[in-house]
């Protein structure tokens, strides 16, 4: 079932073999937090001239939604042409109400892989992606999804997010990715024309399979031209370049290793390479959400995974002040953030799409936000981790293989 699935997507051209290049020209500025970059989304749609497309797997109706329909209803006024792409699973809490109203306003909406019982597995497939881009030339992407979970508390849960506005000529690729899917969901082309940058980015074409000559570009370079950036997707089992392009970090870091993920369960082949920078001697820390979850049996069955990395010598964090949901790697001067989780499951059924960076202006944010959240997480000491009560290390192993049990049914 499962190599059909990608068969069928193969031909129709969801897939991507090639990788999209590295961009130049590119500025960035790391958004925390739904009170910070709900406002900033709203108001680039605002501010819009020409289009719209939207791309979310997570969207429930609520004061996060009315305010973006309310933005979305007066770019329609104004002429814009506005797309929006929706999973159908993701998307269950969206009422017919504001459905209907962005039907209304002439929004093109489109529903990824819509659920039917005679599909069986195939209803795992799910469009997991998280984009706003407008115009060609302003972009949005990070993990957020479109909810109040993601307003502070008391106005919502309160779950801790990171996005990333982009500005620059890699939006392009971003309006491409979309249309991809946009084809494969309702059988229609788009085609954009690209922003006019004045200092137009150039895919590098020396950057080599592995960006490895990027990664030798001086911080002169990119002072002048501006942050270089990719987007990496996995796309089901057999486009998998999210986990390729960590795993290479990983193995390749040389002091700092951090990684945030809302959901911890990679595969074999990243925890290797974690204990392993860790025993290089790289600062290799994972910041984990800890009990506050919205999904607490992933959470425990996760942390069967903590004791062959903390005797590594990996640093654990359990953050404490909320559910923490942010997907964010930074590998010493590059930064992969996105919708992925790095879990077994979101590899093998997701669309996925993340945006590299090298842009030591973004690090350092980076790093101080990163700093900040490890202020407001507890973490696990391999003593500790011994000592807890066998009743946790049984429930732990109960939902471990439980997880591991699924992975294979599935
Ligand atoms: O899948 P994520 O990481 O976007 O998180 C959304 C969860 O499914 C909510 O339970």
């Amino acid at each position: 079932m499962k190599g059909s699935l990608v068969r069928q997507l193969n031909q129709t051209g969801l897939y991507r073999r090639q990788p999209w290049p590295w961009r130049d020209g590119n500025h960035s500025r790391l958004l925390v937090g739904g009170a910070r970059y709900f406002p900033a989304m709203v108001e680039s749609i605002d501010q819009a001239q020409e289009r719209i497309l939207l791309e979310f797997y997570l969207v429930s109706s609520g004061r996060v939604m009315d305010e973006l329909i309310d933005s979305l209803v007066r770019a329609r006024q104004r002429g814009l042409r506005v797309w929006f792409l929706l999973d159908d699973f993701g998307s269950r809490g969206l009422v017919a109400s504001d459905r209907q109203r962005l039907r209304d306003a002439g929004v093109e909406l489109a529903f990824y892989n819509r659920l039917r019982v005679d599909k069986w597995n195939r209803n795992f497939a799910r469009d997991h992606r998280k984009l706003l881009a407008v115009d060609g030339r302003v972009a949005f992407v990070g993990g957020t999804g479109l909810c109040d979970e993601f307003l502070p508390a008391p106005q919502g849960a309160g779950w801790h997010e990171l996005m990333l506005r982009i500005e620059g000529p890699v939006v392009t690729d971003w309006e491409q990715l979309f249309a991809r899917v946009w084809r494969w969901c309702r059988a229609q082309q788009l085609t954009f024309t690209p922003f006019r940058f004045s200092n137009a980015g150039y895919g590098l074409a020396d950057a080599g399979r592995d960006g490895s000559s990027v990664h030798s570009a001086s911080s002169e370079f990119i002072a002048e031209r501006g942050g270089l950036m990719k987007v990496s997707t996995c796309e089901g089992p057999q486009q998998q370049e999210i986990k390729i392009n960590f795993r290479r970090r990983i193995n390749e870091s040389e002091q700092r290793l951090w990684l945030v993920t809302a959901y911890f369960l990679p595969s074999w082949s990243i925890r290797r390479a974690l204990r392993r920078a860790a025993r290089r001697g790289v600062d290799v820390r994972l910041l984990l959400p800890g009990d506050l979850s919205d999904h607490p049996g992933i959470f425990y069955a996760s942390r069967r995974y903590y004791q062959r990395l903390l005797r590594a010598g990996v640093k654990i964090y359990e953050y404490r002040a909320s559910f923490n949901h942010s997907k964010v790697c930074l590998s010493d001067d590059w930064v992969s953030i996105g919708s992925c989780n790095l879990d077994h499951w979101n590899l093998r059924w997701n669309l996925e799409a993340n945006q590299e960076v090298i842009d030591p202006q973004l690090c350092r944010q980076l790093q101080q936000q990163l700093r900040r959240d490890f202020e407001f997480s507890h973490q696990i000491s391999l003593r500790s981790w011994l000592a807890r009560p066998l009743w946790r290390r049984l429930y732990e192993f109960v939902l471990g293989y439980l997880a591991a049990i699924l992975l294979r049914i599935f």
